[in-house]
């Protein structure tokens, strides 16, 4: 039978069973009996399902397989199917946030009807019969009970609707979530083509076909929670074969589990950096083209461990992808002795920094029995990650068919330095390399200001080419607005920023326009100065590093870093352009330090969906650029790999 309903499409089987089922590793039983056949037969014909409604663009995630036991009460999934009693299927429908309009489940009951013919059926008239003589339909036990369907009902009025990408794709979206590939694959496109959108319904496409689990990485630590509701949202049936983790979390449970205890500690590390730029950076002829030891360290931390070169020779003939300053071999040279020393340093204090995790877990994956066993591996954001970072999860799949996806665009990489995919070993030719171009994000106006500040700048993509041009992408029409405040002073420019933000939340008490905002700031330090300011406003706010994706009412306030892969209805940026005009020091790395401002920039604007308010104060004056000296003693950028 297959049910259309507001909660989705059901494919469902009847069955009248004398021994309860159960799941025993994961496979159907009948008492002690395998009847995991059935599950198999249930599992085909919804795939059927799922084909015809691709026609109507409609997800995988939108049918779900359902067995339902007269005479039984169980309520529990095996793998991807649910489990019901006949007491329990109605509250349990009843309960389902609402995926499909009343017209939507006409359109797709009248499509499936076509598809999938009725039986025919004799016509039974039932006339049940007591030998007492008495009329059963008086003593009948009721089949279902109203009040619990009553109060399902209720609770589905009250759970968030779906979002509409969760039912109906995109049809290049919807292609990519149901393609096989023969490798592995790659998604790409512009900031808001719902790249994270397909990843998602991938991961469920790949989990009603697979028994392994799946897992699915980034590169920021606040975004796998958020990614995790977004799936059980999707598909609750697959929640728990999907895991969520952020890369450096994920190859740190593994070294514990292996018995691999790594000392990480971020101010240790950044210590051994600064003496190491004393001992033998500030005097050589590093400090002459670019003083600032943030830009050595960072060379270290993404092009020389971050690429995995263990000898000079590899370094002094590396492309540097990210980066375009120019090196000449002294300079490498010079770096490299930097890196030396750091090496020295952190070995003698025995402390670890990011990379080291990675490096670490990928020397232990080289044997292919400490391999934990994965049905496939997504890594979303992964024009952020290293080259050694995305080495460790080819180890885990290598070329198995739909193995491995990586999700990213390099226009949004907001970390120095970079890598090809052709390092790793990993090939994407022969149709894998796909593109999505329709933005469901931005109002056109925030798209387009977001896209003038990277000026058509350049950027290195994984797949080795540079691309030279703007996105081709189209935006789905949406009304919106961008606000911009040019102030004299900074703190006109705050109490613009107050009057706002007070505007948004207006007096009323409807404090769902705040929780659907946030403050977006280039620094911690700003993040700390706007949460003191809101607070003292009395305004409610909340760190973006403690955001889960569960509504609250709090206004979030976080770096652009921080706000990767979200979006929020209404974003602020104060002191917006601060970081870009710092960055024009004049120096020779100036290009790399512009290019990667630009691109945090672009990435905090782009997380606006309808209304954009950008503040500058133009006439500040900025500080002055640091010395070599005093900014050893002051990074002014994550430590060493700080997430
Ligand atoms: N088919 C769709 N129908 C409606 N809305 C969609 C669709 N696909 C994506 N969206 C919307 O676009 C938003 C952006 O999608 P998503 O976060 O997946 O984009 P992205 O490419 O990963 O963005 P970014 O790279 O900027 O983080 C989603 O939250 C969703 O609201």
């Amino acid at each position: 039978m297959i049910l259309v309903g507001p909660g989705g499409v059901f494919v469902i089987d009847v069955k009248n069973w004398r021994s309860p089922p159960s799941a025993l590793d994961g496979r159907l039983h009948a008492g002690s009996e395998d009847r995991h056949q059935e599950i198999i037969k249930l599992r085909a014909i919804t795939s059927r399902v799922q084909d015809e409604l691709a026609i109507l663009d409609m997800a995988p995630a939108v049918v779900a397989s359902v067995m339902v036991f007269a005479n039984q009460s169980v309520e529990q999934c095996v793998g991807t199917v649910f489990l019901r009693g006949v007491k329990e299927i109605a509250p349990w429908l009843a309960a389902l946030p609402r995926r499909l309009t009343t017209p939507q489940v006409g359109r797709v009951a009248v499509h499936l009807a076509g598809k999938f013919p009725a039986y025919d059926t004799p016509d039974l008239v039932e006339r049940p019969v007591r030998v007492d003589g008495s009329d059963p339909q008086q003593q009948a036990p009721s089949l279902f009970d109203v009040d619990a369907i009553a109060r399902a009902e209720q609770q589905s009025v009250l759970a968030r609707p779906i979002e509409s990408w969760m039912t109906y794709l995109h049809p290049d979206q919807l292609a990519i979530v149901r393609r096989r590939w023969n490798g592995p694959a790659r998604i790409s496109g512009a900031a808001g083509t719902g790249k994270t959108v397909v990843g998602l319904h991938r991961a469920v496409w790949l989990a009603q076909r697979t028994v392994g689990k799946i897992l699915y990485v980034t590169f920021v630590k606040n975004l796998p929670r958020v990614q995790a509701q977004l799936l059980a949202r999707l598909s609750p049936a697959v929640a728990d074969r999907v895991e969520f983790c952020s890369l450096h979390a994920w190859a740190r449970s593994l070294l514990d589990q292996r018995g691999v205890h790594l000392r990480v500690d971020l101010a240790a590390v950044g210590n051994c950096f600064s003496r190491a730029w004393l001992h033998v950076g500030r005097s050589s002829v590093l400090a002459e083209l670019e003083p600032n030891p943030t830009y050595w360290q960072d060379e270290i931390t993404y092009v020389i461990k971050g690429r995995g070169f263990t000898e000079l020779g590899q370094y002094l003939t590396a492309t540097r992808p990210g980066r375009r300053t120019a090196l000449r071999r002294v300079h490498r040279e010079a770096a490299w002795q930097l890196y030396l020393e750091y090496e020295r340093l952190r070995a003698e204090r025995g402390v670890h920094d990011f990379t080291d995790v990675l490096t670490e877990a990928v020397a232990v994956l080289r044997d292919p029995a400490a391999r934990p066993r994965y049905a496939a591996v997504i890594a979303d954001e992964v024009q952020d990650l290293t080259l050694v970072g995305v080495r460790l999860l080819h180890q885990l799949v290598g070329d198995a068919p739909n193995g491995l996806l990586l999700i990213g665009d390099g226009q949004q990489a907001v970390y120095p330095g970079g890598f090809r995919l052709s390092d790793a070993g990993i090939d994407i030719r022969g149709g894998r390399a796909e593109v999505l171009r329709v933005n469901y994000r931005n109002a056109a106006d925030i798209l387009t200001a977001a896209l003038q500040t990277l000026d058509g700048q350049p950027f290195d993509d994984i797949d080795g080419t540079v691309v030279t041009t703007g996105p081709a992408v189209e935006t789905a029409y949406r009304d919106g607005r961008v606000i911009r405040v040019d102030a004299a002073t900074a703190n006109e420019h705050d109490q613009a920023f107050l009057a706002a933000v007070r505007q948004l939340a207006g007096d009323s008490s409807d404090d769902r326009r705040l929780g659907d905002a946030a403050v977006l700031c280039a620094r911690k330090k700003d993040v700390v100065y706007y949460q003191r300011l809101l607070t003292r406003a009395g305004i409610p706010n909340s760190n973006l590093e403690d955001y889960d994706g569960q509504a609250t009412g709090e206004l979030k306030v976080g770096t652009f870093l921080r706000s990767k892969g979200l979006e929020f209805k209404h974003v602020f940026l104060p002191h917006h352009d601060r970081d870009v005009r710092k960055a024009q020091t004049g120096s020779l790395t100036e290009t790399d330090r512009l290019a990667l401002a630009k691109r945090q920039l672009f990435v905090g604007m782009t997380r606006a969906r309808d209304v954009l308010w950008i503040g500058a104060v133009p006439d500040a004056k900025l500080p002055r650029p640091r010395t070599g000296q005093e900014a050893a003693a002051v990074p002014d950028s994550p430590p060493l790999g700080s997430r």
